[in-house]
């Protein structure tokens, strides 16, 4: 256990939610802030020693933007908790939140940790990450407890990575369960899954060893296999017969995923490279194809080596 730290938690959804919880079980002094709620943003950030930013993708820019207008102790901390990509820069979250607070730690927060079940108090793990061990470790202090085991990691990008891209591939997942492809088809798919997410991690400066870690293969088994997951609700629905429109209107809270296969879009022409998985998930977002086509696409590629 740590001293008491006073903690800013942006967005009140259902992981911020639930972190807020976390810290405050282990005696942290914790307010949430949204834009929705009564608090003022500038009394939330006073005193705050860490900042943890919960927000979905789309809100990062405008939040960070906003906290920046107020001032702030040069030692606060920030966490970032959101799994998504930011379609103007391709940056990933703490990417922005670095930009805007270049003098200010930022340390990602990353693991299979489907919100509903931590908020029941079943036990999961997660990761921290940042290059200076010292914050990592001071916030994995704050969150540690007997159900929530936290670890550190240096490699903050390969750790975000891990919780963004495996929401692609929990589409993917969705997909494969609700047109009941087995679990031969199940177990190729997440496998050649996190050869992509590797490819793709690699090219973005991420260690390949993170991605066999929580934050990768971790958080890709726990999404994939669960109908907790909003991304992999997505999936199981659109193999269903619903359109992406219908799937959304009535999804509670943030499917990221289906922004991040459009920046992923984005990357892999920048970069050349091959992500077939990402690229049928793409298509069937778009409408572009059928589940049973794009399964199709993908059996039917060249065939290779497994190495490539
Ligand atoms: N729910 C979960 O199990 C987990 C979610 N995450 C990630 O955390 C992030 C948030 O997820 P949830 O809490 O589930 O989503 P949510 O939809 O329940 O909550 C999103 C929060 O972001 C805020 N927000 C959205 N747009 C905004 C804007 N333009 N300005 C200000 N605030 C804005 C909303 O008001 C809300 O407080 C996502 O990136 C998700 O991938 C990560 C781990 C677990
Ligand atoms: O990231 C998550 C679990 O680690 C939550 O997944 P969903 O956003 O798909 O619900």
């Amino acid at each position: 256990m740590t001293t008491s730290k006073t903690i800013a938690i942006l967005g009140a959804g259902a992981w911020g939610s639930t972190l807020a919880n976390l810290a405050s079980l282990n005696g942290h002094r914790v307010s949430l802030w949204s834009r929705q709620g009564n608090l003022a943003l500038e009394d939330v950030l006073k005193d705050a020693e860490i900042i943890l930013s919960a927000i979905s993708m789309k809100g990062v820019r405008d939040v960070a933007l906003l906290v920046k207008s107020y001032p702030l102790s040069p030692d606060t901390i920030f966490v970032t908790a959101t799994k998504g990509l930011d379609p103007k820069t391709t940056g990933t979250p703490s990417q922005i939140w670095q930009t805007e607070f270049p003098n200010h730690s930022v340390v990602v927060l990353s693991g299979p940790n489907l919100s509903e079940e931590i908020a029941q108090e079943l036990p999961a793990a997660t990761v921290v990450a940042s290059k200076n061990l010292a914050d990592a470790t001071t916030v994995q202090l704050v969150f540690s407890s007997s159900k929530f085991r936290v670890y550190t990691n240096p490699d903050s990008v390969g750790v975000e990575l891990g919780g963004t891209l495996k929401n692609v591939m929990a589409i993917a997942a969705g997909v494969c369960d609700g047109l009941h492809l087995g679990t031969n088809a199940k177990a190729a798919l997440l496998t050649r899954g996190l050869t992509e997410m590797v490819r793709i991690g690699r090219v973005l400066g991420a260690n390949t060893e993170t991605f066999y870690g929580l934050s990768g293969l971790g958080d890709l088994l726990a999404t994939c296999n669960s109908s907790l997951s909003r991304n992999y609700q997505v999936g199981y629905q659109l193999a269903r017969g619903k359109t992406l429109t219908e799937i959304l209107a009535s999804l509670k809270g943030t499917a990221e995923g289906v922004n991040t296969c459009q920046v992923l879009m984005q990357i892999s022409q920048q970069q050349n490279l091959t992500i077939p998985i990402t690229e049928q998930v793409y298509r069937l977002l778009e409408a572009e194809i059928t589940p049973q086509k794009a399964l199709n696409e993908l059996m039917l590629r060249d065939i290779k080596s497994e190495y490539h």
